[in-house]
């Protein structure tokens, strides 16, 4: 049987006294495409976050391609994961957020080589090369040698999926990707993504209020709702069907307040 890529065991989360997220279970396949759906505020950011290791557990475990994340095995034991064992783990996992994170100093080349030499300790030479094939493939190897400062937000959105594929993730996350761009730009930064998920080895976990793209390129929609995942299934067996009322309310909401 396939193994997970991802699993969630029992994970909860609190800040303070406050519970974000409620005991959950949850796993991702390899090559699975996963949206997060939800009403703001329900905990899609936090449960994506703990993947990204930058929210800790409160409780429960988290493993990705059948290690623990935040936690090791000592003498038959589970204990809290030292700072090496998280990074190696965390080398599973590729990041896109909102606001790009590029580093504006280094040109777009070195922002998408950095990690691979200093991470990985692939060879310069190698780097440049992988660097340059990728960012043919998202259509800016043209601006190789050009600071962040110089590019649209969609082109800077195109460097960061470029800085993340390069580490040949097993899972990449996506979290708001296109919130922060001018409606002109969203079309290629959803383009690249759609491009990604089609070639299908890795798996994915993307949260957008791009509820057309999440639908399209889903495999499986999970639907949040006070800190739970309480409906899922895939946008096939949810779209306007009885038993999964609260993700279709929650299209149609969001459909109506769209064509205002
Ligand atoms: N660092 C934090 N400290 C305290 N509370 C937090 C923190 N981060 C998130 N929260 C709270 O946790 C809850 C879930 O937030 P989260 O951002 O995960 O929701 P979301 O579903 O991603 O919402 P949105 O769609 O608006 O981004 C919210 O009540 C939020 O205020």
């Amino acid at each position: 049987m396939t193994e997970p890529i991802v699993r969630y065991n029992q994970v909860s989360k609190y800040f303070g006294d406050l519970q974000v997220l409620n005991k959950i279970d949850f796993d991702i396949m390899p090559g699975e495409k996963v949206a997060l759906i939800g009403p703001s505020g329900s905990g899609k950011t936090t449960f994506a976050r703990l993947l990204m290791t930058l929210e800790s557990l409160s409780s429960g475990t988290i493993q990705v391609d059948g290690q623990y994340l935040w936690h090791e095995e000592k003498d038959g034991k589970l204990v809290k994961a030292s700072s090496k064992h998280l990074r190696e783990v965390r080398q599973n996992i590729g990041m896109v957020f909102q606001h790009f994170h590029l580093f504006p100093h280094m040109t777009v080349l070195e922002n998408v080589m950095e990690a691979q030499v200093t991470v990985k300790k692939t060879p310069e030479k190698e780097a440049e090369k992988i660097s340059k094939d990728m960012l043919d493939k998202v259509g800016l190897l043209e601006k190789a040698d050009v600071y962040p400062a110089q590019l649209s937000g969609g082109q800077k959105q195109r460097v960061a999926i470029a800085r993340a594929l390069v580490m040949k993730p097993k899972v990449m996350i996506f979290d708001e990707p296109t919130s922060a761009l001018d409606p002109e730009l969203v079309g290629e930064v959803l383009e690249i993504i759609k491009e990604i998920a089609d070639e299908g080895e890795m798996a994915m976990l993307l949260i957008t209020h791009e509820m057309d793209f999440a639908l399209e390129v889903a495999d499986r929609i999970a639907f949040f709702d006070g800190g739970k995942i309480v409906e899922q299934g895939s946008p096939e067996q949810m779209i306007n069907n009885p038993e999964t009322p609260r993700l279709n309310e929650f299209l149609s909401r969001f459909n109506a307040t769209n064509s205002l």
